[in-house]
Protein backbone atom coordinates (compact mmCIF):
# COMPACT_ATOMS: atom_id res chain seq x y z
CA UNK A 1 0.00 0.00 0.00
CA UNK A 2 1.08 3.48 -0.57
CA UNK A 3 1.04 6.34 1.22
CA UNK A 4 -0.74 9.69 -0.63
CA UNK A 5 -0.45 13.14 0.36
CA UNK A 6 -2.15 14.50 3.63
CA UNK A 7 -5.43 15.77 2.36
CA UNK A 8 -6.67 17.25 5.21
CA UNK A 9 -6.57 17.90 9.41
CA UNK A 10 -10.01 17.27 10.54
CA UNK A 11 -10.27 19.51 13.33
CA UNK A 12 -13.24 19.76 15.81
CA UNK A 13 -15.27 23.38 17.11
CA UNK A 14 -17.90 24.61 18.80
CA UNK A 15 -18.03 27.27 17.27
CA UNK A 16 -17.50 27.76 13.61
CA UNK A 17 -17.74 31.35 13.70
CA UNK A 18 -14.50 31.55 16.40
CA UNK A 19 -12.61 29.08 13.99
CA UNK A 20 -12.54 30.94 11.04
CA UNK A 21 -12.53 34.18 13.04
CA UNK A 22 -9.32 32.57 14.43
CA UNK A 23 -7.93 31.32 11.18
CA UNK A 24 -8.54 34.73 9.25
CA UNK A 25 -6.96 36.99 11.92
CA UNK A 26 -4.82 35.07 14.04
CA UNK A 27 -3.66 32.70 11.28
CA UNK A 28 -3.77 35.16 8.05
CA UNK A 29 -5.90 32.27 6.26
CA UNK A 30 -6.49 34.31 2.95
CA UNK A 31 -8.50 31.14 1.28
CA UNK A 32 -11.70 29.64 2.79
CA UNK A 33 -14.25 27.32 1.35
CA UNK A 34 -17.55 28.42 3.27
CA UNK A 35 -19.41 26.55 5.68
CA UNK A 36 -21.74 24.05 4.34
CA UNK A 37 -23.79 21.60 5.99
CA UNK A 38 -23.67 17.98 5.82
CA UNK A 39 -27.37 17.46 6.50
CA UNK A 40 -27.22 13.69 6.93
CA UNK A 41 -24.90 13.36 9.30
CA UNK A 42 -25.67 16.73 11.23
CA UNK A 43 -22.37 18.98 11.10
CA UNK A 44 -21.45 22.18 9.76
CA UNK A 45 -18.26 21.81 7.88
CA UNK A 46 -15.73 24.24 6.01
CA UNK A 47 -12.51 23.84 4.67
CA UNK A 48 -9.00 26.28 5.42
CA UNK A 49 -6.58 26.16 2.34
CA UNK A 50 -2.64 26.15 3.22
CA UNK A 51 -0.61 27.28 0.15
CA UNK A 52 2.04 25.40 -1.95
CA UNK A 53 4.43 27.01 -3.84
CA UNK A 54 1.95 26.54 -6.84
CA UNK A 55 -1.09 27.88 -5.22
CA UNK A 56 -3.95 27.33 -2.76
CA UNK A 57 -3.76 23.11 -2.53
CA UNK A 58 -1.91 22.28 0.13
CA UNK A 59 -3.23 20.09 3.38
CA UNK A 60 -6.44 21.77 4.31
CA UNK A 61 -7.82 21.92 7.39
CA UNK A 62 -11.11 20.72 7.58
CA UNK A 63 -13.39 22.49 10.17
CA UNK A 64 -16.25 20.58 11.56
CA UNK A 65 -18.82 21.86 13.75
CA UNK A 66 -21.39 19.55 14.89
CA UNK A 67 -25.45 20.48 14.72
CA UNK A 68 -28.19 19.76 16.60
CA UNK A 69 -28.92 15.55 16.28
CA UNK A 70 -24.82 14.64 16.26
CA UNK A 71 -24.19 12.36 17.88
CA UNK A 72 -20.23 11.26 16.67
CA UNK A 73 -18.83 14.30 18.51
CA UNK A 74 -20.72 14.60 21.89
CA UNK A 75 -17.58 12.49 23.75
CA UNK A 76 -14.72 14.50 21.57
CA UNK A 77 -16.19 17.70 22.57
CA UNK A 78 -16.91 16.90 25.91
CA UNK A 79 -13.53 15.93 26.90
CA UNK A 80 -12.17 19.03 24.43
CA UNK A 81 -13.95 21.39 25.15
CA UNK A 82 -12.61 23.66 22.89
CA UNK A 83 -12.09 21.21 20.07
CA UNK A 84 -9.26 20.38 18.16
CA UNK A 85 -7.16 17.97 16.45
CA UNK A 86 -10.28 15.16 15.50
CA UNK A 87 -8.28 12.99 12.44
CA UNK A 88 -5.92 12.99 9.91
CA UNK A 89 -6.97 11.99 6.87
CA UNK A 90 -4.64 10.79 4.07
CA UNK A 91 -5.14 9.86 0.13
CA UNK A 92 -4.95 6.60 -1.59
CA UNK A 93 -5.29 5.76 -4.88
CA UNK A 94 -7.46 3.42 -4.80
CA UNK A 95 -10.10 3.21 -1.81
CA UNK A 96 -11.41 -0.21 -1.79
CA UNK A 97 -7.65 -2.17 -2.12
CA UNK A 98 -6.85 0.53 0.73
CA UNK A 99 -10.12 -0.78 3.14
CA UNK A 100 -8.55 -4.61 2.31
CA UNK A 101 -5.01 -3.90 2.99
CA UNK A 102 -6.02 -2.37 6.26
CA UNK A 103 -8.28 -5.62 7.15
CA UNK A 104 -6.06 -7.41 6.30
CA UNK A 105 -3.70 -5.69 9.19
CA UNK A 106 -5.97 -6.28 11.69
CA UNK A 107 -7.66 -2.24 12.00
CA UNK A 108 -10.47 -1.57 12.81
CA UNK A 109 -12.76 -0.03 10.00
CA UNK A 110 -15.51 2.29 11.75
CA UNK A 111 -18.45 1.81 8.95
CA UNK A 112 -18.76 1.95 5.60
CA UNK A 113 -16.68 3.27 2.54
CA UNK A 114 -18.81 6.30 1.96
CA UNK A 115 -18.55 9.64 0.42
CA UNK A 116 -16.94 12.42 2.77
CA UNK A 117 -17.23 16.17 3.03
CA UNK A 118 -14.81 16.11 -0.50
CA UNK A 119 -17.76 13.90 -2.16
CA UNK A 120 -14.90 11.02 -2.84
CA UNK A 121 -15.68 7.85 -0.86
CA UNK A 122 -13.56 7.53 2.65
CA UNK A 123 -13.69 5.76 5.38
CA UNK A 124 -12.13 5.59 9.59
CA UNK A 125 -10.05 3.62 11.26
CA UNK A 126 -9.68 3.44 14.82
CA UNK A 127 -7.46 5.06 16.73
CA UNK A 128 -6.61 2.45 19.13
CA UNK A 129 -5.26 0.47 15.95
CA UNK A 130 -3.51 3.76 14.86
CA UNK A 131 -1.12 4.40 17.38
CA UNK A 132 -3.68 6.75 18.93
CA UNK A 133 -4.80 8.58 15.67
CA UNK A 134 -7.99 8.64 14.16
CA UNK A 135 -7.27 7.99 10.91
CA UNK A 136 -9.63 8.75 7.47
CA UNK A 137 -8.55 7.10 4.19
CA UNK A 138 -10.15 9.05 1.26
CA UNK A 139 -9.76 8.27 -2.47
CA UNK A 140 -6.80 10.49 -4.33
CA UNK A 141 -9.39 13.09 -5.88
CA UNK A 142 -9.36 13.27 -9.92
CA UNK A 143 -8.38 16.45 -9.82
CA UNK A 144 -7.72 19.23 -7.15
CA UNK A 145 -9.18 19.11 -3.47
C1 LIG B 1 -16.93 16.34 7.90
C2 LIG B 1 -17.25 15.03 7.46
C3 LIG B 1 -16.23 14.05 7.97
C4 LIG B 1 -15.73 13.31 6.77
O1 LIG B 1 -16.54 12.64 6.13
O2 LIG B 1 -14.54 13.49 6.52
C5 LIG B 1 -16.81 13.14 8.98
O3 LIG B 1 -17.82 12.53 8.79
S1 LIG B 1 -16.01 13.13 10.51
C6 LIG B 1 -17.40 12.90 11.53
C7 LIG B 1 -17.15 11.97 12.63
N1 LIG B 1 -17.02 10.58 12.21
C8 LIG B 1 -16.10 9.83 12.75
O4 LIG B 1 -15.29 10.28 13.53
C9 LIG B 1 -16.15 8.38 12.37
C10 LIG B 1 -15.16 7.56 13.17
N2 LIG B 1 -15.24 7.82 14.60
C11 LIG B 1 -15.83 6.93 15.48
O5 LIG B 1 -16.35 5.90 15.09
C12 LIG B 1 -15.78 7.29 16.96
O6 LIG B 1 -15.62 8.70 17.08
C13 LIG B 1 -14.60 6.61 17.72
C14 LIG B 1 -14.79 5.09 17.69
C15 LIG B 1 -13.26 6.99 17.11
C16 LIG B 1 -14.61 7.09 19.17
O7 LIG B 1 -15.81 6.73 19.77
P1 LIG B 1 -16.56 7.80 20.72
O8 LIG B 1 -16.70 9.07 19.97
O9 LIG B 1 -17.79 7.16 21.24
O10 LIG B 1 -15.56 8.15 21.90
P2 LIG B 1 -14.96 7.27 23.06
O11 LIG B 1 -14.69 8.22 24.16
O12 LIG B 1 -15.74 6.03 23.33
O13 LIG B 1 -13.53 6.82 22.44
C17 LIG B 1 -12.98 5.54 22.58
C18 LIG B 1 -11.47 5.74 22.70
O14 LIG B 1 -10.98 6.38 21.50
C19 LIG B 1 -10.36 7.63 21.84
N3 LIG B 1 -10.74 8.60 20.83
C20 LIG B 1 -11.98 9.05 20.54
N4 LIG B 1 -11.95 9.95 19.55
C21 LIG B 1 -10.65 10.09 19.21
C22 LIG B 1 -9.93 10.90 18.27
N5 LIG B 1 -10.60 11.75 17.47
N6 LIG B 1 -8.59 10.79 18.20
C23 LIG B 1 -7.93 9.92 19.00
N7 LIG B 1 -8.52 9.12 19.94
C24 LIG B 1 -9.87 9.22 20.03
C25 LIG B 1 -10.91 8.02 23.20
O15 LIG B 1 -9.98 8.82 23.87
C26 LIG B 1 -11.09 6.67 23.85
O16 LIG B 1 -9.85 6.22 24.32
P3 LIG B 1 -9.69 5.80 25.87
O17 LIG B 1 -8.23 5.49 26.04
O18 LIG B 1 -10.59 4.61 26.06
O19 LIG B 1 -10.16 7.00 26.66
CO1 LIG C 1 -12.25 14.39 7.36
Amino acid sequence: MKLGRLNHIGVATPSMDESLKFYREVMGATSVVEPFELADRNLLVAFVDTPTESGMNGTQIELIQPLPGDTAFTNFLAKNPQGGQHHLCYEMADIHAAREWFEGQGKRILGPTRPGAHGTPIFFLHPKDMMGQLTEIMETPKSGH
